[in-house]
C-alpha cells in the first residue's frame, strides 16, 4: 500500500502538480483567486446586505424575534415579525423547555440541527450553555443514530459532498461552498463510523458533529469550519438496497482510484485554503486512515483524532513515561499491551501483524483472548477501542479488580489498553488509588461499549475507576454514587484546533498532542479525583480548551511550525480572546 501515493505522485496522475500548491507549499496563505492569473477560471463572489426576510432567512444573522424596534425598523423587518422583542436568554430558555419535551434522543437532534440552519448564533448559545445536556446528543451516542438514518432526515446539505463523479473538478466544488475563510475542516470517508462500520455518504453526520463542537466548545468560528463527506460508495449492503440512501449507490473505490480522489482533494484543499487550513481526517478505516496520515503529515495540516488516539494512545502514553522517566522509547512501549481479534499482540505473531501494531509486540507466550491476556499481564489499566461491544465481561473485569487489589498488587505494574492495552497510573492521590483497577470503555455509540458504568462498578465491588466514550448517567452502588467520566477525543480536538489556529500552525507534531493531553491533565482537579473521575467536568470546557490551545500553540512555536509572529506573551489570553461567543451582536 505504502506506493499507493508514490505511483500517483510519479505518474502526474490526477493534478498538474504544481508543487507550491500542494507539497512544500511555503507559509503565507494562498487563497485561489489571488493566485488566478489571466488563463485561470475565477469564481464571481459577490457581498451583499441582507434585509428583511433574507435576512430572517439567514441562519448567521438571524436573531428570531430579538430584533430590536430600531433593527426592524432599518432593516425592512416591519410586518415579518410578531410584535414582541423576546431576548436570547428567553428563546434560550424555551428552545430548552422545546427540547425537554422530546422523549426520543433523534428527535433532539433534528430539532436541534433545524435550530442550527435557522438561528445560528442561538444554537451555539444552546450548546454552550448547556454542553452536558447536548452533547451526547449532537455528538455521540445519538449522532451515530442520525448517521444511520441520514438518508431519512436529511433536509438541507450541511457540508461539501465530494464524490467519484466530482474526480477532476474538485477546486471548482470547494469553490461553490459560501464561505472563503476555511480554518478547519473534517473530512471522513464514512468507512468506519463510530464503532458502526460503513455508513458510506451518510457519515455525514460526524463532520458536522465534530465542527459544531470545535466551535462550540474550542471556539472556532462556525464560518470557518467546513465538514467535508468523500463518497468513493459503500459496502453495506443494506445501505445499497435503501431507496433513501443519498450516496453513490456502488461499492468502494479502492486502490489507485481511492488514492487518487483523495490526493485531488488534499491538493486542492491546499491550494484553495493555503497552508494553515487544518484538517482532520475522521472515521476512516484504518487500512486507509494509517496510510493517508502518513503520507500527508508533512506536507498538510493534519491529524486523524481517531488513530492518533487509537494505538495512538499507546504510543503517547509510552512517549510520556519515556518523557518523565527519561527511559528509551523502546523500554517504555514494554509497558503497554495490545490485544486485537487474535489475542495478545506478541513477537511470534510479528510476521503477520499490520505495520502499526509491530512495535508492541513483545516477548510472550501467546494468549488467545482478553481473559487469558489480562491474567497473564496482570494490567493496572484496562483500555477498549475495539469497536465491540461487551467484550469487558464480568471475568475480565474480576481478573482486572483481583490483580488491582492491595493484597496482589504487583510493586512493577504494568499497565493495559487499547485494541486494549496498559498504561502507567496517571497521579495516584494514595495507597488506596493504587489499588483501584482502572477501565476505560472508549468505543462508541453507547451500543459498542466495552461494558456499562453500573457493570464496572458492579463487578469491581465499586473499585473501579471508569470512563467511556459514550456517557453513562451516574451509578448507584452499595448505597454510594459513582461519577463515571467521558473518555472522549472531545476534550482535545476543539482546544487543539483552535492552538493551531493561533499559532498559525502549519504542521502537526506528536509533541502536540502530547501537549494538549498534558494541558488535559492539568485541569483535572482534586475534587475531580475524590470523586474518581479521571475527566474535568465538560461543563469547564471552553477554559480546559483555551489552555489546551495555548499549550499546543506554545509547542508550535517552541519546534517552529508556528507562522502567527510574534509569539503572544500569554497564548491562554490570547486564544481565550480569540474564541467565538455566540452572542447576538447589534446591527446597524
Ligand atoms: N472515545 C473516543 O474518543 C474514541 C473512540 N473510538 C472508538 O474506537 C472504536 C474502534 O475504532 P478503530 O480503532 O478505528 O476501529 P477498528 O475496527 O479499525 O479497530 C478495532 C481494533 O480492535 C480489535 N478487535 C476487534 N474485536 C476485538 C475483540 N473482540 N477483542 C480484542 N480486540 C478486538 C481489532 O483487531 P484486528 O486488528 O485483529 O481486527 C482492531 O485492531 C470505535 O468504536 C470508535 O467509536 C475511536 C476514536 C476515539
Ligand atoms: C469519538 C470518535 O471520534 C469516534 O468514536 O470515532
Ligand atoms: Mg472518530
Amino acid at each position: 500500500m505504502e506506493s499507493t501515493f508514490k505511483e500517483i505522485r510519479d505518474g502526474q496522475s490526477v493534478l498538474d502538480l504544481d508543487p507550491k500548491s500542494t507539497v512544500g507549499g511555503g507559509v503565507e496563505d494562498v487563497y485561489g483567486e489571488d493566485r488566478a492569473t489571466e488563463d485561470k477560471l475565477v469564481t464571481p463572489w459577490t457581498f451583499s446586505v441582507a434585509s428583511g426576510y433574507s435576512l430572517l432567512r439567514d441562519p448567521q444573522y438571524n436573531k428570531g424575534l430579538a430584533f430590536t424596534e430600531k433593527e426592524r425598523d432599518a432593516h425592512y423587518l416591519r410586518g415579518l415579525l410578531p410584535p414582541i422583542i423576546l431576548s436570547q436568554q428567553l428563546q434560550e430558555k424555551k428552545l430548552m423547555q422545546n427540547i425537554r419535551q422530546y422523549q426520543v434522543p433523534l428527535q433532539k437532534y433534528i430539532s436541534l440541527m433545524e435550530l442550527q440552519e435557522r438561528n445560528e448564533r442561538l444554537f451555539y448559545k444552546l450548546l454552550i450553555d448547556n454542553v452536558e445536556e447536548l452533547l451526547p446528543v449532537v455528538y455521540t451516542p445519538t449522532v451515530g443514530e442520525a448517521c444511520q438514518k441520514y438518508g431519512s432526515i436529511f433536509k438541507r446539505p450541511q457540508g461539501l459532498y465530494i464524490s467519484l463523479k466530482e474526480k477532476g473538478k474538485i477546486l471548482e466544488v470547494l469553490k461553490n461552498w459560501p464561505e472563503r475563510t476555511i480554518q478547519a475542516i473534517v473530512v471522513t470517508d464514512g468507512e468506519r463510523i463510530l464503532g458502526l462500520g460503513d455508513l458510506g455518504c451518510q457519515g455525514m453526520g460526524i463532520p458536522v458533529g465534530k465542527l459544531s463542537l470545535y466551535t462550540a466548545l474550542g471556539g472556532v468560528r462556525p464560518s470557518a469550519c467546513l465538514p467535508i463527506t468523500i463518497d468513493v460508495g459503500t459496502n453495506n449492503e443494506q445501505l445499497l438496497k435503501d431507496e433513501f440512501y443519498i450516496g453513490l449507490r456502488q461499492r468502494r473505490a479502492t486502490g489507485k482510484e481511492y488514492y487518487e480522489l483523495l490526493h485531488e482533494f488534499m491538493s486542492a484543499v491546499k491550494q484553495n485554503y493555503g497552508e494553515k487550513v487544518l484538517i482532520q481526517f475522521e472515521d476512516f478505516a484504518n487500512h486507509n486512515a494509517f496510510e493517508l496520515l502518513a503520507e500527508y503529515r508533512t506536507t498538510h495540516l493534519v491529524f486523524n483524532d481517531d488513530i492518533q488516539a487509537g494505538t495512538g494512545i499507546a504510543e503517547l502514553i509510552a512517549l510520556e513515561i519515556s518523557k518523565q522517566t527519561k527511559a528509551p522509547l523502546e523500554e517504555t512501549r514494554k509497558k503497554i499491551w495490545l490485544v486485537d481479534s487474535k489475542g495478545l499482540i506478541v513477537s511470534s505473531r510479528k510476521d503477520s501483524l499490520q505495520n502499526f501494531k509491530k512495535p508492541w509486540a513483545h516477548e510472550h507466550e501467546p494468549v488467545k483472548d482478553l481473559l487469558g491476556a489480562v491474567k497473564a499481564i496482570k494490567p493496572t489499566v484496562l483500555i477498549g477501542s475495539s469497536g465491540v461491544g461487551k467484550t469487558f465481561t464480568k471475568e475480565v473485569v474480576e481478573a482486572l479488580a483481583s490483580c488491582n487489589d492491595v493484597h496482589t498488587l504487583s510493586q512493577n505494574p504494568v499497565y493495559i489498553f487499547k485494541l486494549y492495552f496498559h498504561k502507567e497510573k496517571a497521579k495516584p492521590n494514595s495507597i488506596n488509588d493504587m489499588q483501584k483497577p482502572i477501565i476505560m470503555a472508549l468505543s462508541n455509540p453507547t451500543s459498542q461499549s466495552e461494558c456499562t458504568a453500573e457493570e464496572a462498578y458492579t463487578w469491581s465491588k465499586g473499585r473501579a475507576i471508569f470512563a467511556s466514550g459514550s456517557p453513562f448517567d451516574p451509578v448507584e452502588y452499595d448505597g454510594k454514587t459513582y461519577v463515571p467520566g467521558q473518555s472522549n477525543n472531545a476534550y482535545i480536538f476543539p482546544g487543539f484546533g483552535l492552538g493551531l489556529i493561533i499559532s498559525g500552525a502549519i504542521r502537526v507534531h506528536d509533541e502536540m498532542l502530547l501537549a494538549a493531553s498534558e494541558a488535559l491533565a492539568s485541569q483535572v482537579t482534586k475534587e475531580n479525583f475524590d470523586k474518581g473521575m479521571i475527566y474535568p467536568r465538560f461543563s469547564t470546557i471552553r477554559k480546559i480548551s483555551a489552555h489546551i490551545a495555548a499549550n499546543v500553540a506554545a509547542k508550535a512555536y517552541e519546534l517552529g511550525v508556528a507562522t502567527r509572529l510574534p509569539r503572544p506573551k500569554d497564548l491562554v489570553k490570547c486564544a481565550e480572546s480569540c474564541m467565538y461567543t455566540p452572542v447576538y451582536r447589534n446591527y446597524r
